[in-house]
């Protein structure tokens, strides 16, 4: 396999540097960015190729919106932070493509930073369509990818226009890749995963080859909620995907059949509202209230987990247990990455996190400095882990 190039390869003075980053970071209902890790690990990057006189370029995605122009989804707010970051001007685009992003690029002088809006307001680019590539493609001389947490993705800003224009890996994709070859290509053994989080659909059939590669899978968050509608336990109207359930059964076998050991909660902690501080209880798995909502694990899971860790030489992390950003369901997250963070801290244990929310979880939990190595990938770094060639890895790689 080719290795690809980077931005030692390349003169960017004057260059128009289409720069693919991952801003898809955690916001809260007012528009402020609740944790900036994503931003700040690709300021370098964008430093180095303005110091050297290229025209900054940014396209990334925000949320979901899958083509529509939904402003909860713009990326507005992020250029404020990023040019607040950077201690330099971020100028916005209204639009990634067209008359708006052709004339914020034709107003760039050497060195000047700019920020399209979000490409996912064009359904066009998770089609990875050719047509709307090339309209990105037009605003740039070069690309630079540096989103390595969209690197599972085959959209057209993350693979197709690595087709399309020279191509470069960005300093942070260079960073993440060799800091995670270095810590997990042969990881030491006991190998432990913990998965969370809510993103069900798009990292559940990432786990039946992960139970395979794995000794012990703690799964908590809305995925635990779809294992444990899975296995026939009423979980009320928490957060699952229930049409999951067959595949879920299936990843219980091959786990089984691999020697897997799996952790799902035993407790839970459940309330009637999605809100910090609403009034809650702990239940036994097997007593959920019908109409109650799963919103963390319990402590007699956090016990489980814990003691999962203890038996881990090398722990891999995605996902959060419960819905962290509320107060009190925080705690289950909290208590296990502390845990983890000790262990890690004795010499104990080699720690892995990644993930937007993952990586904010184990901040509010004030143990992200205290990991092996935190990822800003999630989904990606799962797939990574699995063995899976990344596309928008690999589209640098055919250059
Ligand atoms: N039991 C739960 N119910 C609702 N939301 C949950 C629950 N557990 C975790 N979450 C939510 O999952 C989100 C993070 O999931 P995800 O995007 O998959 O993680 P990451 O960004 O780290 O990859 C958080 O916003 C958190 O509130
Ligand atoms: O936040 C992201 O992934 P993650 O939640 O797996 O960390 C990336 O920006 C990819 O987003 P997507 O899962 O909507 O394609």
């Amino acid at each position: 396999m080719s290795a690809f190039r980077t931005l030692d390869d390349v003169n960017v003075k004057g260059k128009r540097v289409l720069l693919r980053v991952d801003l898809n970071v955690p916001m809260d209902d007012n528009g402020v960015v609740t944790d900036a890790t994503r931003i700040e690990r690709v300021l370098p990057t964008i430093q180095e190729i303005a110091d050297h006189g290229g025209k900054v370029i940014m396209l990334a995605h925000f949320g979901r919106p899958k083509g529509k122009r939904d402003p909860k989804d713009s990326l507005k707010p992020v250029a404020e932070e990023t040019a607040k970051l950077l201690k330099r001007p971020v100028a916005f685009a209204d639009d990634c493509i067209g008359e708006f992003a052709a004339k914020a690029v034709a107003a760039m002088k050497n060195g000047d930073i700019l920020l399209l809006e979000n490409t996912r307001y064009h359904a066009e680019e998770e089609k990875n369509d050719p047509e709307f590539s090339k309209a990105l493609a037009a605003n740039g001389d070069i690309y630079v990818n540096d989103a390595f947490s969209a690197a599972h993705r085959a959209h057209s800003s993350t693979e197709g226009l690595a087709h399309i224009l020279p191509s470069y890996a960005g300093r942070t994709m260079q960073a993440e890749l060799q800091a995670l070859t270095r810590g997990l290509e042969a990881p030491q053994r006991p190998l432990v995963a913990v998965v969370g989080g809510a993103k069900v659909s798009s990292k559940i059939d990432l786990l039946e080859n992960l139970v395979t590669k794995v000794d012990a899978l703690v799964i908590g968050g809305g995925m635990a909620n779809t294992f444990l509608f899975a296995a026939d336990f009423a979980i009320g109207r928490s957060l699952a995907e229930k049409d999951l359930r067959e595949t879920a059964l299936r990843i219980l076998a091959k786990a089984r059949e691999s020697g897997c050991a799996i952790i799902l909660p035993i407790d839970v902690v459940v309330s009637q509202e999605f809100a910090a501080n609403a009034p809650h209880r702990t239940y036994s798995i097997d007593a959920v209230p019908a109409d109650g909502m799963i919103l963390d694990v319990g402590s007699q899971s956090v016990d489980r987990i814990n003691s999962a860790i203890n038996d881990a030489a090398t722990l891999v992390w995605n996902g959060p247990l419960g819905a962290f950003e509320l107060a009190p369901f925080d705690k289950g997250t909290v208590t296990a990455a502390k845990h983890a963070a000790a262990r890690t801290k004795a010499g104990k244990l080699i720690s892995v996190a990644g993930g937007g929310d993952t990586v904010a979880a184990l901040n509010h939990a004030g143990v992200a400095g205290e990991f092996s190595y935190v990822s800003t990938a999630g989904g990606a770094f799962l797939e990574w882990l699995e063995g899976k060639a990344l596309p928008g890895v690999e589209a640098l790689r055919a250059k």
